[in-house]
């Protein structure tokens, strides 16, 4: 049994075709990403998930139980650090634990919960005093009352710094390690890349890609990325190079080129460049990043930014 299983998963808002035909499974005891672009369908396809929204059309599964039809069973086990969440400013740390452990009529040790999340020092002061981190900290508790069997975060690391992006890592590899499944959405392809199993990635509702990172990579020609720089570099440059023979894509990045080379030798491409498009300057290729392969798997347009 998987931990979520998706099959033939589509929503429609009207028009809007928001998650397209989806399948997905998710093993238990996996770190799993979910990546996509903004609108891509991440959200939608995590409120059904939760039954917060109803598929128009699929058969979503979660721990065994059907997600429509037994979403009290589901919520029991899985825990959910949510989009947009709300913190009573007024109230403590410590009162929001007590107040949930209450509400979900479960019996644990709260400040252990927020030792958890590393903010048991701040227990007995009002969150609308903590910061941005230590208010999504304090959701994440929540969220881990009853020891859960799923985590479901949707862009955990929103708003945190590079320490705090950290400690958030550490908290979900120590929960995986007792044994948590957790599936979480994002942007910050470092933070997925540093803590996923495996990834997915969505497009315009689409699942345009599911793999371990060295998976995608070597889905890739080359799973390399080549970087070059050039004096000048303009829009006029990049759309050039992007339609040299050999180019996958193009894009500007930190002021160089980075090019994606599609089907020949990257020294054919760097000759081209000179030759026909502008001098170069230096260059250096470097195994694709998850950033690389998101841009590959989701650009719409030959030199898109993402
Ligand atoms: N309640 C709704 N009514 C109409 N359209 C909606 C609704 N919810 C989502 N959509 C549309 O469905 C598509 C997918 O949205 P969704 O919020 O799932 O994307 P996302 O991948 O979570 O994006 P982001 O990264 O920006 O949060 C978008 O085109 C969005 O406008």
């Amino acid at each position: 049994m998987g931990a979520i299983e998706i099959d033939g998963l589509t929503k429609q808002f009207g028009d809007v075709v928001a998650v397209d035909d989806l399948d997905l499974r998710i093993e238990e005891g996996e770190i799993f990403g979910f990546l996509g672009p903004n609108g891509a369908g991440k959200s939608t396809t995590i409120d059904i998930l939760l039954d917060f929204i109803r598929p128009t059309e699929g058969i979503v599964t979660v721990l065994g139980h059907n997600a429509q039809t037994e979403g009290k069973a589901v919520r029991q086990r899985t825990g959910v650090l949510p989009d947009a969440y709300h913190v009573y400013d007024r109230l403590t740390g410590l009162q929001h634990l007590e107040f949930a452990l209450e509400m979900k009529g479960v019996d644990e040790d709260p400040i252990a919960l927020l030792e958890r999340v590393r903010i048991a020092d701040a227990a007995y002061r009002k969150a609308g005093g903590y910061s941005k981190g230590m208010r999504q900290r304090l959701v994440l508790a929540m969220a881990l009352i009853g020891d859960p069997d799923l985590l479901i975060l949707d862009e955990p690391s929103t708003g945190l710094d590079p320490n705090g992006a950290r400690e958030m890592r550490e908290i979900i590899r120590a929960e995986n390690d007792r044994g948590t499944t957790v599936f979480f959405s994002s942007h910050v392809m470092e933070q997925v890349e540093a803590v996923c199993d495996r990834v997915a990635i969505i497009n315009r509702g689409e699942l345009v890609a599911v793999d371990t990172i060295d998976g995608l990579r070597d889905a890739t020609e080359t799973g390399e990325t080549l970087y070059v720089s050039v004096a000048d570099l303009t829009d006029e440059i990049v759309a050039h190079v992007s339609e040299l023979d050999g180019v996958g894509r193009a894009t500007a990045a930190d002021g160089r080129l980075r090019v994606i080379v599609d089907g020949v030798s990257k020294f054919d491409v760097l000759r081209a460049i000179d030759a026909d498009v502008v001098p170069i300057q230096d260059f250096s290729v470097v195994e694709s990043s998850l950033e690389d392969l998101f841009v590959r798997y989701t650009a719409d347009e030959p030199g898109a930014e993402i």
